[in-house]
């Protein structure tokens, strides 16, 4: 159930609430706001973006901020189907099949069970619908960025890997199990990448594995391809069974396994050893150009802290796994890109909500990613704020940062300093390392000796390869497209960031600012979700799969203090208030004269719809 506060907007900004139940006791704390006579939908939110597109032709976004869990992607996809069924599309191109197999391709391979959600978002992305001058869909493009690629070799503990290992573990069919040499899984993973136990969660993997294979097939992902991605998959999986030696010379643990990953990627034994464990590695000539001297074989950066051999294999196997997401990516944009000309673009902006372990109940400090994903949340909020109080920006300004109790613990304040978040900042140092092995990745790819692993990575080299493995989706073929990855691009390539593109922190940061450059630059219609209430999910036992369980409306029971809180950071009611004692709409006079100019046809068909003036103010008093 959603409320609209769309009517006390001024210019730019649509603030929509959505509650998943609305009570008696949320009515009370909006008591007023809310027009009697509008029926409040996410779909109104999508409405009032496009009839604003049609209107000014402007560019819209739409951004989703809100808790892990509060229904973001969820309404995100209502946006898409809502917009696409609406609006049509140039030839027909984009039917809600094709979209739904959008999103079940997005889900198996960047969704994950968490803390808080069974299957959250671990990758920020934006939908470009890019809109003809008869305002139907032309083309559309997904750009992705922050994939939180190291879940595939860690995670927080009682937290499973990319939802889609579990979907081929369980629903690989015999021939492919053989291919892949799944016939028998390992005993241990230096992943902690498993098969499901319960019965009941393979069966609901297997079919996801189905569902997974016949939305490819509606992309036009041919069979080929779809094996080159089970592949390098199979290929991470006994990454992980292979492990690697604790001490003395950086090697696997286990050889049979490892074999088994290099026959999987097309490459031999040695090859795979040397790209992971061996720094001297082909394509890596322009980063040790930077060193004084030549690299000692075999041991790395000698400037930075030395790099242990689980370490290289982690890189190699996270370094996998980012750019077979990019292949990903670029297979979903090649089947809803088109050459059509666009006029102007409709973004819908979802990113990881914002997490708290404590708020699950977990006794851990917060981690790297998740403050990663909290800032990419706090910068949106940001942005919400200053498009709302602009005038009162300097007071959000403020950083609230305080030391932990114990030594590597420290607080944030997030949201205003209404959630504080303790996180744990042991081993943080390892993202600034530099570990070639993930880099080695792409190379390792595309010369594999299996024709359908190279010939998709090697039509991908050259151009994109500062950006490959931090953003994906931006080889956008529209012109619209292109605009915007070119300013991303720029963001990416200047000033320090090329050379400091190896340093995990800065490529966050400017992939964050990437993301926001890229919303600013259009109308924002920002869509709240709060999270009803809060609890563990998954119970802390073995990760869950299962998605989609609705809370049983009648028994649900609503944390008030949690959504006041929830309210309160995000600043809504100061938001509404400031709506309601200011103008409630306002439009330049272009914009003015464009929309009712039909209403004097005389003057229009005396001086022709463009006729340009000089004094747009002086005509539209003279109609008025
Ligand atoms: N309006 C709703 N009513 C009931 N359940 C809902 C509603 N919207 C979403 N859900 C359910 O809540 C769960 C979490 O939703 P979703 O994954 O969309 O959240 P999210 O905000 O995108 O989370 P994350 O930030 O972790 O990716 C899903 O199981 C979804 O089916």
């Amino acid at each position: 159930t959603c409320i609209d506060f769309s009517y006390f907007t001024p210019h730019s900004i649509s603030i929509f609430l959505v509650l998943f139940f609305l009570t008696p006791q949320v009515m009370h704390m909006f008591k007023g706001c809310r027009r009697e006579d509008s029926a409040p939908h996410i779909y109104a939110v999508a409405q009032s973006a496009y009839r604003n597109l049609l209107t000014t032709r402007q560019d819209q976004s739409i951004v989703l901020l809100g808790k892990s869990g509060s229904g973001k992607t969820t309404n995100c996809q209502h946006l898409v189907q809502y917009l696409v069924s609406i609006a049509g599309s140039t030839g027909k191109i984009f039917s809600a099949e094709k979209w739904q197999a959008v999103y079940t391709i997005l889900e198996a391979f960047g969704n994950s069970a968490t803390a808080m959600n069974t299957n959250a978002s671990r990758f920020s992305h934006i939908v470009s619908l890019d809109f003809d001058q008869a305002g139907q869909v032309a083309s559309a493009s997904i750009q992705t960025m922050l994939l939180e690629k190291l879940r595939v070799t860690r995670r927080p503990e009682a937290e499973s890997t990319f939802n889609v290992f579990y979907y081929m573990m369980a629903g690989a069919d015999s021939t492919l199990r053989t291919e892949l040499h799944f016939n028998h899984f390992a005993e241990n993973s230096a992943f902690g990448i498993l098969p499901q136990s319960k019965p009941e969660d393979k069966q609901r993997s297997s079919q996801q594995f189905t569902k997974l294979q016949a939305a490819m097939k509606v992309l036009g992902v041919s069979g080929e391809e779809q094996k080159a991605l089970w592949l390098i998959l199979g290929a991470i999986y006994h990454l992980g069974a292979a492990g690697a030696t604790k001490a003395g010379r950086r090697q696997f643990a286990r050889h049979e396994w490892a074999q088994k990953a290099a026959y999987l990627l097309g490459c031999s034994l040695e090859e795979l050893s040397s790209s992971i464990f061996k720094h001297q590695a082909k394509g890596l000539q322009h980063s040790t150009s930077f060193r004084g001297g030549p690299d000692e074989a075999g041991q790395g950066d000698s400037s930075g802290p030395k790099v242990t051999a689980l370490e290289c294999l982690e890189a190699m196997a996270s370094g996998l796994y980012s750019e077979l997401f990019t292949l990903v990516i670029s297979l979903i944009n090649r089947s809803v890109l088109s050459s059509q000309h666009s006029l102007c673009s409709l973004l819908i902006v979802d990113t990881p909500g914002f997490q708290n372990p404590r708020m699950a109940q977990r006794r851990r400090g917060a981690t790297f990613e998740e403050l990663c994903h909290n800032y990419t949340q706090e910068r949106l909020q940001t942005l919400f704020h200053e498009r709302t109080f602009v005038q009162e920006l300097e007071r959000y300004k403020e950083v609230l940062l305080l030391k932990g109790e114990k030594p590597h613990l420290f607080l944030l304040g997030h949201s205003h300093g209404t959630d504080w978040v303790e996180y744990d900042a042991q081993g943080w140092l390892n993202h600034a390392k530099h570990n070639p092995a993930a880099q080695n990745a792409a190379t390792l790819l595309q010369d594999s000796q299996k024709k359908n692993i190279s010939g998709l990575f090697m039509g991908r080299a050259g151009g994109a390869t500062v950006l490959s493995g931090s953003i994906a989706g931006l080889e956008g073929g529209s012109q619209l497209a292109l605009r915007r990855a070119t300013s991303m691009r720029k963001t990416f390539t200047t000033g320090m960031a090329a050379v400091k593109k190896k340093s995990l922190c800065i490529q966050i940061k400017l992939q964050v600012d990437a993301l926001i450059d890229t919303v600013r630059r259009s109308r924002v219609h920002f869509v709240h979700c709060l999270l009803p209430k809060a609890e563990a999910v998954g119970g802390g036992g073995e990760p869950r799969v299962a998605h989609g369980e609705s809370p049983d409306s009648g028994l649900m029971t609503l944390d008030v203090s949690l959504l006041r809180a929830q309210l309160r950071g995000s600043k809504l009611l100061d938001a509404l208030r400031i709506y309601r004692q200011g103008y409630p709409d306002h439009m330049v006079f272009s914009e003015f004269r464009r929309r009712f100019d039909v209403l004097v046809p005389h003057l229009t068909k005396k001086h022709g719809r463009h006729y340009i003036v000089t004094d747009e103010k002086r005509v539209s008093r003279r109609w008025a």
